[in-house]
């Protein structure tokens, strides 16, 4: 049965209404859809109300453009509140490319899987991300003009040391090493008891304390967790120039820029960063060789440190509350890990943990694999700005071409495009979806998956990002018993709603939990 969530009605303010009368009502997820965030792509309200780049003339060709009442809000306030939910609408009443008018100009938004793969391919070189990037700087790290250094010098070191088996083997040690200390003194904490943990708490805020100590090295001030979570919850408010508002997520900011300095102030030495990895004393070098003040460098580290947490956090959660959600799924994976453990690593969960990154790739972990890109799959929105630096045109459709002016701004939806489209039965969670090869050896046609991005600015994480939620699931299937539950305690049978509210990717509701005990079966796991 599709879960509730995904049934979820729009946000539509009595002044509105007037808006969507001709729209019919339809399901939420009939008609389609920076780093990290799918952070550019949560970035795109920002970027609108940051734009005076939209003074100039800026068409998109003769798309039709989505009506508002209010030419000067257009149509950011809904957006911020459900950008799939505004998306979608708009998708069912203009089609799949539309204009969209917001604040003083216009973005062009794609939602078909060619217009997609078309303005990822960017063939003409036309698309750029900087502005994206510029407005995430500032937002995060108050630091302005950094998107040159961040896109042309930082991300081909990103890349280097976290998008190849081979560059992320030191942080992938380290990563596992720190991740087994949490799990097993999760273990000994709870003994032979039954506790409930918010679900943040076991998956979210363990993955920062493992991948904040892998990168950065185990001086790295930890205790910012809870600022961070802040942060990270409201960068929208954030990354909003407005004074007043977002006053509470603006402070814990300053505050998180300010461990972030304190930290580089203690471990600093030149142009390295003691205790930190090959990886980001790499990254901190080429930082230090622009010359610029302690807290200019605090803020590029900072946007840095959310770039590499944001979407690890909240998939983690949301992988763990779909296949808790349905055990018999939880059940098939739980499984396949304790064949490839008890099968190559003699029942050894250490032994797994001090092999090579590649002995978690889809050939031993297929189900795994599939389920994590499942879980992008299903709460991937929106994401990917590009501006245009020349003229371009762009197929989108059935073959039908948007011109792209310079100075344009585009927008992707890609979350009515990952779930419906080509997609079979695409608003249910499908455990196998992304199992390429069947068990005769065959290869099986995959659905597109846009999680990642791609193209130029294809995620320079991507492979430790799935080594991170990967060896974390691992590690708490082999070593707890766990049960989805609501606020009261309650088992969950449905998952509730996910949160709207966050144009990159939708998130699990903060009040779910996980009831947990130390495995019973094997026993003797600890
Ligand atoms: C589940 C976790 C993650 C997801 C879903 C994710 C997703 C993405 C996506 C969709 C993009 C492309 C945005 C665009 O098209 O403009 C991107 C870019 C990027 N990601 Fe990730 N990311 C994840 C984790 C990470 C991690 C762990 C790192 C670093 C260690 C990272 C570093 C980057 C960088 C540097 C870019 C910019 C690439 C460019 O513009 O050239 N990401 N990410």
């Amino acid at each position: 049965m599709e879960s509730p969530w995904l049934q979820q009605s729009f946000f539509q303010p009595e002044w509105a209404k007037p808006l969507w009368n001709n729209v019919k009502e339809k399901e939420l997820w009939n008609e389609q859809g920076m780093p990290s965030a799918v952070l550019l792509a949560g970035l795109f309200f920002v970027v609108l109300i940051n734009l005076n780049a939209y003074s100039r003339t800026v068409t998109g060709g003769k798309l039709p453009t989505v009506h508002s009442y209010l030419p000067f809000i257009g149509s950011v306030i809904e957006y911020h509140k459900n950008s799939h939910g505004l998306l979608s609408k708009c998708q069912d009443k203009y089609g799949s490319a539309f204009n969209m008018r917001v604040l003083w100009g216009t973005v062009t938004v794609l939602c078909d899987e060619l217009g997609i793969k078309n303005t990822f391919r960017d063939k003409h070189k036309s698309l750029n991300t900087y502005y994206a990037h510029d407005v995430a700087h500032k937002g995060i790290g108050l630091v302005k003009n950094a998107a040159h250094l961040a896109v042309d010098r930082l991300f081909p070191i990103y890349a280097k040391h976290f998008a190849s088996m081979d560059g992320m083997t030191a942080v992938a040690v380290a990563y596992n090493r720190e991740a087994f200390s949490l799990t097993t003194a999760l273990a000994k904490d709870l003994g032979d008891s039954t506790k409930v943990y918010p679900l943040r708490e076991v998956f979210s805020k363990k993955i920062y304390f493992a991948s904040c100590k892998s990168i950065f090295g185990e001086r790295y001030p930890i205790e910012n967790y809870s600022d961070y979570l802040v942060v990270d919850e409201n960068f929208i408010s954030v990354m909003t120039p407005i004074p007043f508002f977002g006053g509470k997520a603006k402070s814990a900011r300053d505050r998180l820029k300010k461990s972030v300095e304190e930290y580089i102030a203690e471990v600093g030495k030149g142009s390295t960063l003691e205790g930190a990895s090959e990886a980001m004393n790499e990254i901190y070098a080429a930082v230090k060789e622009q010359g610029l003040s302690p807290q200019d460098e605090a803020g590029i580290v900072l946007a840095g440190i959310w770039a590499v947490n944001s979407n690890t956090g909240n998939t983690l959660n949301s992988l763990f509350s779909f296949l808790l959600s349905d055990p018999k799924s939880f059940m098939m994976v739980r499984n396949e890990m304790d064949k490839v453990i008890e099968s190559k690593y003699d029942g050894k969960i250490e032994s797994l943990l001090a092999a090579p990154p590649t002995s978690l790739s889809s050939t031993d972990f297929p189900l795994l694999e599939s389920a994590v890109k499942e879980t992008l799959r299903m709460i991937v929105l929106s994401l990917s700005p590009r501006q245009a630096h020349k003229e371009t045109t762009i197929t989108y459709g059935d073959g039908s071409t948007v011109n792209i002016a310079k100075g344009q701004f585009i927008m992707l939806s890609l979350g009515g495009a990952h779930r419906g489209g080509s997609f079979v039965d695409g608003r249910k969670f499908s455990l196998t979806r992304y199992v390429a090869t069947d068990t005769d050896g065959t290869d099986r046609r995959v659905p597109p998956f846009w999680g990642f991005g791609e193209g130029a600015h294809l995620c320079k994480g991507r492979y430790f990002a799935l080594h991170e939620i990967k060896l974390f699931f691992i590690l708490t299937a082999w070593y707890f018993d766990m049960a989805l539950v609501d606020s009261n305690g309650n088992p969950v049978r449905e998952l509730p709603p996910f949160d709207p509210g966050n144009p990159g990717a939708i998130r699990p509701p903060k009040d779910l939990s996980v009831r947990i005990s130390r495995r019973k079966s094997p026993v003797g796991k600890v």
